[in-house]
């Protein structure tokens, strides 16, 4: 492959790339929104930020879905822990506010 065809190539893989980016984080910030909305729910009715069970039975099924698309298991448990955490501090950010 010449250098100018092998730049190009890189170039196409990047530009997957940034879009697979963008969806992902459009499909986070919409994930946050609905997560915002039980915040406030839970906040209202007086509901703790944290569901243990619930959290549990989501790591499971994380888990069979990672198998299922060729994931490792490891890493998408970090993400949702990671994910999950943030949405935790956010809740008690809105419990706290009202
Ligand atoms: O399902 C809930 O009760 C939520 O508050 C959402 C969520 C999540 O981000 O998926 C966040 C915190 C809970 O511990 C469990 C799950």
């Amino acid at each position: 492959m010449k250098t100018h065809d092998k730049a190009e190539q890189l170039a196409s893989y990047r530009k997957t790339i940034d879009n697979l980016d963008s969806a992902l984080l459009h499909i986070l910030a919409e994930r946050f929104r609905c997560t915002e909305q039980v915040g406030h729910f839970k906040a209202e009715q007086a509901l703790p930020a944290t569901d243990s069970e619930r959290e549990r039975r989501q790591m499971d099924r994380s888990r069979i879905i990672a198998n299922e698309v060729g994931l490792s298991q490891h890493f998408v448990e970090s993400l949702m822990k990671l994910i999950v955490s943030a949405v935790v501090e956010r809740h008690k950010e809105i419990a706290g506010e009202t």
